[in-house]
């Protein structure tokens, strides 16, 4: 049976690379919107309630928009903006997160994508969290680097046309900081399914390419109860992450000859690799999650979520 899936806001960073993953799928037929087209509500009203899943691609204030438009609760919509990330209405779209959540997606009506940045942060942070290696009060710091579609079309014109986004010809950064306040709209989702008390002090940055992603959070053991070692938080993310297709947790001894870990490693992958170095003579680790911001991180994740919902569909 051919599903019929409506992307709402396909000529987008996010949405185009949904349509690449789907394009050749004969099991989905696409609902796609013209440029006349995309932002008139009624239209968008009816693809929403015509398909079987909508898949929106929208900034957070035209995702709240198209649902508004569903005739009812069980119109089935995969929302890739930040609107409902935390709405306890909302199933979260991370498979990974516990076991049983890759079957609450499947059944679900409304599914919130992850964000990129707390991917890899609630991968590495939720399963210590989960076993109470790592306290719900733990002060987690964490930093990251983003390739440059992590910013939509605006920050890609901005680095491939090289104005620089200063409305002058300064050409763009290597690398910046970014979130310098401290104010992230990600910090709430790292916070509610991380476990943490409070939200981490989160530092993002950009590179001067075009996907992939690393987050890092560091651990220092010692503050930890009952001092767990480097091999413990790594033995604890293994047991979890056992037999999944998505993260690969790298081995202690692999991880032990890595000298360099390139921000854009994992572009074009929908996988996520997931590394734990350490030091256990200073009781130090740094968890690093590598992957696509666009893959897991965004467009890989909705097709992902939209494969579970699928399964239980037909
Ligand atoms: N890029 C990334 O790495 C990630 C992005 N996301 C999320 O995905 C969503 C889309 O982001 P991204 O693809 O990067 O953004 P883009 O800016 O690349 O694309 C947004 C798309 O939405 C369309 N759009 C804007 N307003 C409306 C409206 N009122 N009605 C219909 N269409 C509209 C835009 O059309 P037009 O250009 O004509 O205005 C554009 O095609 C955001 O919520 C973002 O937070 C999630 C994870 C990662
Ligand atoms: C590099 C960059 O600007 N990244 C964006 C996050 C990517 C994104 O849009 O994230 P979600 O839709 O997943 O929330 C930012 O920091 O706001």
């Amino acid at each position: 049976m051919t599903a019929h899936i409506f992307i709402d806001g396909s000529a987008g960073t996010t949405g185009l690379q949904i349509q690449e993953r789907l394009a050749a799928r004969g099991d989905i037929s696409l609902i796609l919107l013209d440029a006349a087209e995309k932002k008139d509500p009624v239209r968008r009203g009816q693809a929403l309630n015509d398909a079987d899943v909508s898949i929106l691609c929208l900034p957070d204030a035209a995702a709240k928009e198209t649902v508004s438009l569903a005739r009812a609760n069980s119109v089935r919509i995969i929302d890739t903006s930040t609107a409902h990330r935390t709405d306890p209405d909302w199933v979260y779209g991370l498979a990974e997160l516990k076991a049983g959540q890759a079957d609450l997606i499947s059944g679900a009506a409304r599914v919130s994508n992850p964000g990129c940045y707390p991917t890899g942060v609630i991968v590495a942070l939720n399963p210590l969290v989960a076993a109470g290696m790592v306290p719900a009060d733990y002060p987690v710091a964490v930093s990251a680097v983003s390739g440059y579609t992590g910013g939509g079309k605006q920050m890609i014109a901005e680095y491939e046309n090289t104005d620089g986004g200063a409305g002058d010809d300064s050409p763009p950064a290597a690398f910046h900081l970014y979130g310098l306040q401290l104010q992230h709209k990600h910090l709430a989702e790292m916070q509610v399914y991380g476990g943490l008390a409070k939200p981490p002090v989160f530092i993002p940055s950009v590179g001067n390419f075009p996907q992939g992603m690393i987050t890092q959070v560091p651990l220092d053991l010692a503050r930890l109860p009952g001092t767990p070692t480097v091999a413990h938080i790594h033995d604890t993310l293994a047991a979890f992450y056992a037999g999944s297709e998505v993260i690969e947790l790298v081995s202690l001894s692999d991880a032990q000859t890595v000298k360099r870990l390139p921000g854009d490693m994992m572009a074009g992958s929908d996988k996520l690799k997931l590394y734990v170095f350490g030091d256990e003579a200073k009781q130090q680790v740094m968890i690093a999650a590598v992957f696509d911001n666009l893959g897991k991180g965004a467009s890989g994740a909705a097709v992902q979520n939209l494969d579970l919902m699928l399964g239980a569909r037909v």
